[in-house]
């Protein structure tokens, strides 16, 4: 399926465009079905289009945000994406959406999983909105090249929920929503930004294996048309 570009001409015009077209699908959402779900990716990039997003005008308490990964780290630590979010989309109007952590501090990864799996349950299926991001290795969600079960992650069979995942690159062991969870949201997004990424898009797009650049699977055959946010 063809993606949908969506060019700007710097971090702030995305991060304002993309918060718009966010907002309104939320707001539609809740005026068709009487609630709307968000899950969003961490990492540097969105920072700014979360500060944007947390100042609309968005029944936020009808709203339920939760993370397309997480690494397997406590909430206060540097490295967690709840804390991200918390920091920047969670404050604002958005500090009274509901927010479900994927994070539990669980023995195991796989334990955290399993409870992620069951707590967000009622959330999705499909998403309202999905914001993925992508790594100069060619890698979304958790779902990294040479992943510890990456074939799963990406395998359409794999049931909706959260998986743990390992890899060189990751850091962390990774807790992250299946292919299958995010791949037929209502909107689905990549928000990627600089050049670097826009080489990194390009080669994805060319034909090859999805275990090298995962972000393929995506590009390739998620159910819904995927829309590109991309400043230089
Ligand atoms: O937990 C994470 O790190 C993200 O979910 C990950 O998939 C991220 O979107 C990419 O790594 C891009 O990260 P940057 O925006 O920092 O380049």
């Amino acid at each position: 399926m063809t993606a949908a570009m969506h060019v700007f001409d710097n971090g702030a015009a995305l991060a304002e465009g993309l918060a718009e077209a966010v907002a309104s699908t939320l707001s539609a959402a809740v005026a068709a079905r009487g609630k709307a779900s968000i899950a969003v990716s961490g990492g540097s990039t969105p920072k700014a289009f979360f500060k944007a997003l947390s100042g609309k005008a968005i029944d936020w308490p009808k709203v339920t945000v939760t993370l397309v990964d997480e690494r397997f780290v406590a909430p206060d630590g540097d490295r967690s994406n709840e804390k991200l979010v918390r920091d920047n989309l969670l404050i604002d109007a958005a500090a009274a959406a509901q927010f479900e952590p994927l994070y539990y501090p669980a023995a195991t990864a796989e334990d955290a999983a399993a409870a992620a799996t069951k707590q967000t349950a009622g959330t999705g299926h499909p998403f309202d909105v999905v914001i993925l991001g992508m790594g100069g290795d060619g890698h979304t969600a958790s779902f990294f090249p040479g992943g510890s079960r990456l074939a799963e992650a990406l395998d359409p069979a794999t049931p909706r929920g959260v998986m743990t995942m390992e890899a060189e690159g990751a850091g962390e062991p990774r807790l992250t929503f299946t292919f299958s969870s995010l791949q037929d949201a209502r909107l689905l997004v990549l928000h990627i930004e600089g050049a670097a990424k826009k080489d990194v898009l390009a080669k994805a797009e060319a034909p090859g294996d999805e275990a090298e650049m995962p972000i393929r699977a995506i590009l390739h055959r998620a159910a819904s048309p995927l829309h590109i946010y991309w400043a230089p």
